[in-house]
């Protein structure tokens, strides 16, 4: 029986409150309104960020909600209006959406649309309202950054999903709805590395190894990748991804990680990244650039009230420091391209992947991100 026009009842994974493991229960999922998608999701990927709005020190963070961002599935049915993808099509959700217009968008100068950033962060869909319901309790569920890909379907805007080529399996193409892109992108497309920079990445999460991979993609083989964390089992990942050196930070006779890295590397590097989101590591990650042209870029999330600081001087000498989200590639445009390197065997994807489990045992996935054994769990959203 056709479900096109209907609410669907499935399973998702409900975030009740801050802090507390996820329940997964029957929720309502509504039609998709007029410029809206509902994906049947097929698989998802379990993000530090998911953990961080989970944790409560997200200050966009509100609760009951459907987590997740890091999804593929296939389009089961469209709003009035949707002209980009049609039933069937293989997607990825975008939680930095593309809708080519706004001020953002048409400035060609950055991948932050900003046509529905508003709605997206208070958790419910352009008009103000939400998709989902919990059938149990009744209760109206947030969405969350745009996607909820922790249930079995979800409706997104249509400006955040872009069809892939089908042919692309899913439980791979998902994680390029966050991690993979991110770091990637941040090396290839943010940063400006050429042959023989040096590039120094905090951090050797799903994020941070995709950096390396894209850094490793633009050095050609001249110049050092550095790898710096605190977990020494991350050094094999780390060299699997293209990394020329590891360092431990709490491994080297109580030495300032950025003193300790300006002085193996003669002056610094022309390209540093945070991936950890903890403060004090972007702050090393900027003051081990080189003095004159080198260039922190932020992509770890900080908990709410956290800040940066450095002494000035470290910029009027020369060092940049900037940020970005989703690596700064533009969802709708790009993603099929980092798709087809996939598929060529140029990106790396199936390498992240440390666990399958179904979307049942999305607690452990959690428990296995903070404890380190995970890069990437793939949850098969069916089970
Ligand atoms: N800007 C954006 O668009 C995006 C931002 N993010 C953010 O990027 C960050 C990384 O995400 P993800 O890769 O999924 O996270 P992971 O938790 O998988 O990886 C983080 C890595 O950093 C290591 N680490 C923790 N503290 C330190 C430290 N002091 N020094 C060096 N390494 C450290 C961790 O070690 P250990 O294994 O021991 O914990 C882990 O290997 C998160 O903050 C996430 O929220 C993610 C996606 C998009
Ligand atoms: N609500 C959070 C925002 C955290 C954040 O910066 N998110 C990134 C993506 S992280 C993906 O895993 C992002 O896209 N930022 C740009 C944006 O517009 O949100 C907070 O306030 O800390
Ligand atoms: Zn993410
Ligand atoms: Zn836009």
């Amino acid at each position: 029986m056709s479900t096109v026009g209907k609410p669907v009842i499935c399973k998702a994974a409900i975030a009740w409150e801050a802090g507390k493991p996820l329940v997964v229960e029957d929720v309502e999922v509504g039609a998709p309104k007029a410029h809206e998608v509902r994906i049947k999701l097929a698989y998802t990927g379990v993000c530090h960020t998911d953990a961080y709005t989970l944790s409560g020190a997200d200050p966009e963070g509100a609760f009951p909600v459907v987590l997740g961002h890091e999804g593929a599935g296939i389009v089961e049915s469209v709003g009035e209006g949707v002209t980009n993808v049609k039933v069937g099509d293989h997607v990825i959700a975008l939680y930095t959406p593309e809708c080519g217009e706004c001020k953002f968008c048409a400035s060609g100068k950055t991948n932050l649309c900003g046509k529905i950033r508003a709605t997206q962060g208070r958790g419910v869909m352009p008009d103000g309202t939400s998709r989902f319901k919990c059938v149990r309790t009744g209760e109206s569920l947030l969405h969350f950054m745009g996607c909820s890909t922790f249930s079995e379907y979800t409706v997104v805007a249509d400006i955040s999903v872009v069809a892939v080529q089908p042919e692309a399996p899913m439980d791979r193409t998902c994680l390029l709805g966050c991690g993979i892109t991110t770091g990637y992108g941040a090396a290839t497309i943010t940063a400006n590395i050429q042959p023989g920079d040096n590039v120094a990445v905090f951090g050797a999460g799903c994020v941070g190894l995709s950096v390396v991979q894209g850094a490793a993609a633009k050095l050609k083989g001249k110049g050092r990748i550095f790898v710096i964390d605190i977990n020494d089992d991350k050094k094999s990942w780390a060299t699997k991804f293209g990394a020329t050196d590891f360092v431990n930070p709490t491994k080297i006779d109580g030495k300032r990680i950025q003193d300790y890295l300006v002085d193996v590397t003669d002056g610094g590097f022309e390209w540093t990244f945070d991936c950890t989101g903890n403060v004090e590591v972007m702050r090393a990650a900027l003051e081990c650039c080189h003095k004159g042209w080198g260039e922190s870029i932020i992509i770890g999330v900080a908990a709410a009230g956290k800040e940066i600081s450095t002494r000035p001087f470290q910029l009027v000498t020369g060092r940049v420091w900037r940020g970005c989200a989703f690596g700064g590639v533009k969802g709708r445009s790009q993603l099929p391209g980092l798709v087809q390197d996939y598929l060529d065997g140029v990106l790396k994807v199936d390498e992240f992947i440390t666990d399958r489990r179904g979307l049942s045992d999305i607690n452990q996935a959690f428990h296995d991100m903070h404890s380190g054994l995970a890069v990437r769990t793939v949850l098969d959203v069916s089970k």
